[in-house]
């Protein structure tokens, strides 16, 4: 343990990270492992790996899920088989930070929140009672008739709200929903700055992708981070990262490229063939799918990328290599189940496919990859 953490010192004082000072809480050793082994795979390891692998390999999605999903042990309590919270949802969207939480939930989550505007709250709370919503984000419209030093205050309100759960979450789902206000998007930067500090890995999607694409900095080389842009999303962040346009007949070393420049953050690019790289290796997931495009499946990639990622971090080292990186392997695991869900709703509603069906069949399809018993 103190070898360990010997390490862990190490590797976080090389960049830059602190860690949370009550270290002795399970779910803090596990995110410094996590730490770890994601430094090790994309510093250590992967060099060897890039050589024998130089060109995009397509992953194998299945086995990815079985070594990552956990068995169901009587023994295991509440909580371990992941915390997630989603941050989003706001007067507009009340869809997308749903689908977030409750994917998470159907793969085998134990607990998802939600924190969103006041507005979205009872909305959110009406769909489902086994989400945990909190009504704490603020847009611009509510403290329009206050001061400077009462926003102020405000902010601070919003971003102590979730500071004080930050510890307990496994990784944090930001952006769907979340909108464009400006005065929101300040708080969710502040946010960001905490899961940081406490090295909790989170996944930036929808308009956390807009805010993220404004302000790189917000997740350049925070190896924890991941991002997982749509069409528009990707043109956005590789027109303002690479200053030039998405060149598809190069996709792979463009989006190694850009996950590079960034830090080495994961990107997951979602398209007919989903594309994920953390600058290093890329690895492309494109079985099964669906032709229908309804909206919210990038949702329920957000959140169960987040439950993935959160299993390959517990994984005992021995399990799987090294070289493996938790936040690819979450990312490859959540486009497999992702498309052969979107793939069995499509057979069962064939053009009324909505994203919801395709929520129903999330469980369905683990279960036919690797049973519960
Ligand atoms: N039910 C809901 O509440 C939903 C809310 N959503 C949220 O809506 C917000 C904005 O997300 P968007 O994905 O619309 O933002 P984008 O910036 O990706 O899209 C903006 C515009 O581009 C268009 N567009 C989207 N995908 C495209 C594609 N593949 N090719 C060409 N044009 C395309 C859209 O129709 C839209 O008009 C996010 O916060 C997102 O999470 C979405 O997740 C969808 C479901
Ligand atoms: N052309 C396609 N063919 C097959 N599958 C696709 C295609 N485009 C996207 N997908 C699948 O749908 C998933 C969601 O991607 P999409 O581009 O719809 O996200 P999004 O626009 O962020 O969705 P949302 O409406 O939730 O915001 C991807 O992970 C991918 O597996
Ligand atoms: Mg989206």
């Amino acid at each position: 343990m103190l070898v360990k953490h010997g390490v862990i010192s190490a590797l976080t004082r090389s960049t830059s990270y602190s860690l949370p000072s009550s270290s002795s809480s399970s779910s803090v050793l596990r995110r410094q492992q996590f730490l770890v082994r994601t430094l090790c795979a994309s510093r250590t390891h992967l060099p060897n790996l890039i050589r024998a692998m130089s060109s995009t390999s397509e992953a194998d999605a299945e086995s990815v899920l079985r070594t990552v999903t956990p068995s169901l042990d009587p023994k295991r309590h509440k909580g371990q088989a992941g915390k997630i919270a989603v941050i989003g949802g706001c007067r507009e969207y009340t869809g997308a930070p749903y689908f977030a939480a409750i994917s998470a939930l159907k793969i085998g989550a134990d607990l998802s929140h939600v924190f969103c505007t006041k507005d979205a709250a009872p909305v959110i709370k009406s769909y489902s009672p086994e989400l945990i919503v909190h009504p704490v984000l603020e847009e611009s419209y509510t403290i329009s008739q206050l001061s400077e030093e009462e926003k102020r205050k405000v902010q601070d309100k919003v971003i102590g709200e979730v500071d004080k759960w930050m510890e307990r979450f496994d990784c944090l789902v930001i952006g769907p929903g979340l909108g464009r206000d400006p005065f929101l998007l300040e708080c969710v930067s502040k946010i960001m700055l905490v899961a940081k500090k406490f090295n909790v890995p989170f996944v930036v999607d929808g308009d956390g992708l807009f805010l993220v694409t404004n302000s790189i900095d917000l997740v350049k080389s925070y190896p924890l981070a991941v991002l997982t842009p749509n069409v528009n999303e990707y043109k956005r962040l590789v027109q303002k990262v690479l200053n030039c346009e998405v060149d598809e007949e190069n996709a792979e070393d463009q989006l190694r490229s850009l996950a590079k420049q960034i830090g080495g953050v994961t990107i997951l690019r979602k398209g007919k063939t989903d594309l994920i790289s953390n600058g290093e290796i890329v690895k492309s997931v494109s079985i099964y799918g669906s032709p229908r495009r309804c909206g919210g499946q990038g949702d329920i990639l957000s959140g169960s990328v987040a439950v993935f990622l959160s299993w390959a971090q517990q994984l005992k080292s021995g399990q799987v290599s090294p070289s493996e990186n938790p936040s690819i392997l979450g990312c490859i695991a959540a486009s497999g189940l992702l498309r052969k869900a979107a793939s069995l709703a499509f057979t069962k509603h064939k053009r009324s496919t909505l994203t919801g069906d395709i929520i129903e069949c999330l469980g369905e399809s683990l279960e036919d990859i690797c049973p519960a018993s």
